[in-house]
């Protein structure tokens, strides 16, 4: 394996990530936006972000709480609902307002309450969005009780996701959070208007790690990480330089408190040691060279997006992960990797354009 002791690539962008609001989106968005050029906010807020004067309201109090210096897009995304107006929806994209829209079906995850109840009932919106090229995002999982929670990604793709894609041939679409080989067989398969994220997390452990010698709450996500040979298939995707598979990290930061509970909530925070963890993966697979392609080109040009200018660097460094990030007033997170060592940290510096 070749080893290598620092990487600079083109700035990374993060296509799905969670900022929360108030003293929480001002302790998690710095993480973000010294590493991110851009990066998709979900809209899962309660209440959730449904209208174009909501996204940019929420827009303006990312950019508020951006650190001076910071050279951060964030790009907004609407919720939909039962409710959702296709013609308001498209004047949103239209406007500049709304990025994309996100699809949650009801109680499928964190703050999916609002979600939607009957896919039948979206059609109109879909093919607004097809007409007027908005993304959709998806967070695919049934909800339907009687499917085992570890199968509820595959057979989403099945029952819904393959009806969607077939119907609306051209509507963009983005498989979120990618956590099994159905989910990298689908895209891959699929033809160019779909892609997928991948986090770190899922490329990371399996579901033993959920399970290791007791209760392991900080592993808990969704969609919940699966078997071994998922994981091995999502490693597999990423570093075969497929151009539709690109960097999402889902940071969703949930209080201790929340996480350490006797219903723990779903989400772990990992934008801290995201791009670590990602080049990581890459490193053991000896697939460093694929590591810019998914991390700051694929995402970009699925979305028909400029290229960032300015390159970061990570240096192949042992270093140690906080266990804890105080939130001010609320509590502290705790970090994917925090109290552990990583074979990598990010350079401080931001290297300007045209200079590797
Ligand atoms: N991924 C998670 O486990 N949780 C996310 C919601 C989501 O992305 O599904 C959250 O908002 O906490
Ligand atoms: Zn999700
Ligand atoms: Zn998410």
């Amino acid at each position: 394996m070749a080893t290598f002791s620092s990487l600079t690539i083109r700035r990374p962008d993060d296509w799905h990530v969670h900022l929360r609001d108030g003293a929480m989106l001002a302790t998690v968005l710095p993480f973000t936006a010294s590493h991110f050029g851009r990066a998709v906010i979900m809209p899962n807020l309660v209440p959730p972000v449904r209208r174009a004067a909501e996204a940019a309201a929420y827009r303006s109090r990312v950019m508020a709480a951006l650190p001076h210096g910071l050279d951060f897009h964030p790009l907004m995304t609407c919720y939909l609902t039962d409710e959702t107006d296709p013609d308001d929806l498209v004047e949103g994209h239209r406007s500049g307002a709304f990025f994309a829209a996100k699809l949650y079906p009801a109680n499928a995850t964190t703050n999916s309450q609002f979600g939607v109840t009957d896919l039948e009932r979206l059609n109109r919106v879909l093919e607004a969005m097809e007409f007027a090229g908005m993304p959709l995002l998806i967070h695919g999982e049934v909800t339907d009780p009687a499917v085992d929670i570890f199968d509820r990604e595959a057979v989403f793709i099945d029952r819904v996701l393959a009806p969607i894609r077939r119907r609306f041939d051209r509507l963009r679409i983005t498989l979120e959070h990618i956590t099994t080989e159905d989910g990298a067989a689908f895209v891959t398969a699929a033809g160019d208007a779909t892609g997928a994220t991948v986090t770190p997390h899922h490329l990371s452990f399996s579901r033993n790690a959920m399970f290791h010698s007791g209760f392991r709450p900080h592993f808990y996500c969704l969609p919940v990480a699966k078997r071994e040979k998922h994981r091995l298939a999502l490693r597999a995707a990423v570093t075969s330089g497929h151009p539709r598979f690109f960097l999402g990290t889902d940071s969703a930061p949930h209080l201790r408190s929340a996480k350490e509970s006797a219903c723990g909530c779903a989400g772990l925070f990992c934008a801290p040691t995201a791009l670590a963890a990602y080049a990581r993966v890459f490193a053991e697979e000896n697939a460093l060279d694929k590591f810019e392609a998914f991390a700051s080109e694929n995402g970009a040009r699925f979305y028909g997006l400029p290229l960032n200018a300015d390159r970061i660097t990570l240096i192949a460094e042992d270093t140690e992960v906080a266990e804890d990030v105080p939130v001010p007033g609320l509590g502290t997170l705790h970090p994917f990797l925090g109290g552990t060592r990583i074979p990598w940290r990010v350079d401080g510096r931001r290297v300007p354009a045209g200079r590797a």
